[in-house]
């Protein structure tokens, strides 16, 4: 459960509003937040995986996200929109098994396997992980992410450099779990349209909430 009252992002030097005090509980298993280019989806994103300053109060599982952020990174996953500027290790089995400490030792092999088929990563596992191609590098990340089996996963802009084939893979895979809180920020209304809860942001507002949000949106955009 998310809760967020008067979340309100500044930055200098002209203290542009990024966000602009906004309230809501997101408590559905999968919301979409969608808007135009700008509107303050990633900023929200940010705000909720602790990587932005906020007036206001953001909570996760109760815990204020600005001073909670230890607590949260073993349950919050996020996928940030650029996903080469995720990827930490040399090799993409090694970003891998990066999020597969928690496990003991003698089941990380294993499960570096398993995640590397689920993926569909097994053929790149010893290439370094800076050589592998925009989708794919969207798709390790997305991998090393679930790994650390967060139980609530930010995802923004998660399938923007995937081909028809993987963006169905990782669409299922977002929704896989019934235990994982789903934020998904996204330009595809097709994935949006699978959330039981839609957010529509425009102009640093959440501007319509609810199962009309793409048509409201839509009609907006013309
Ligand atoms: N450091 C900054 N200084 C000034 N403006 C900023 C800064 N960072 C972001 N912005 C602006 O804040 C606005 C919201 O950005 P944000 O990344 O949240 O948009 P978005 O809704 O995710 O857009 P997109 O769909 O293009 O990804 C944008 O107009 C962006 O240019």
């Amino acid at each position: 459960m998310i809760e967020l009252q008067n979340v309100t992002v500044t930055v200098k030097p002209d203290d542009a509003v990024l966000l602009d005090n906004v309230s809501a509980t997101l408590d559905a298993p999968t919301t979409a937040i969608i808007g135009e280019n700008g509107s303050g989806k990633s900023t929200l994103a940010k705000v909720l995986s602790g990587l932005l300053d906020y007036t206001g109060s953001a909570k996760i599982h109760d815990i204020e996200v600005a001073t909670g952020r230890k607590q949260l990174a073993r349950r919050v996953g996020m996928i940030i929109a650029n996903a080469a500027a995720q990827v930490i290790m040399p090799s993409v089995a090694e970003d891998i098994e990066l999020s597969l400490r928690h496990l003991p030792k003698d089941q990380r092999q294993a499960t570096l396997e398993a995640v590397l088929a689920e993926h569909d990563l097994a053929e790149f596992a010893d290439r370094p992980a800076l050589s592998l191609s925009s989708g794919q590098l969207q798709r390790l990340a997305l991998a090393s992410v679930l790994a650390t089996r967060p139980d609530v996963l930010i995802a923004d802009e998660p399938t923007t450099m995937l081909d028809a084939r993987y963006a169905k893979l990782v669409g299922e895979q977002l929704f896989a779990s019934e235990d994982r809180q789903l934020i998904l920020i996204t330009h595809d209304l097709q994935l949006a349209a699978k959330c039981q809860d839609i957010i529509w942001i425009h102009d640093a507002k959440i501007a319509h909430r609810g199962s009309d949000a793409i048509d409201r949106y839509l009609e907006h955009i013309g």
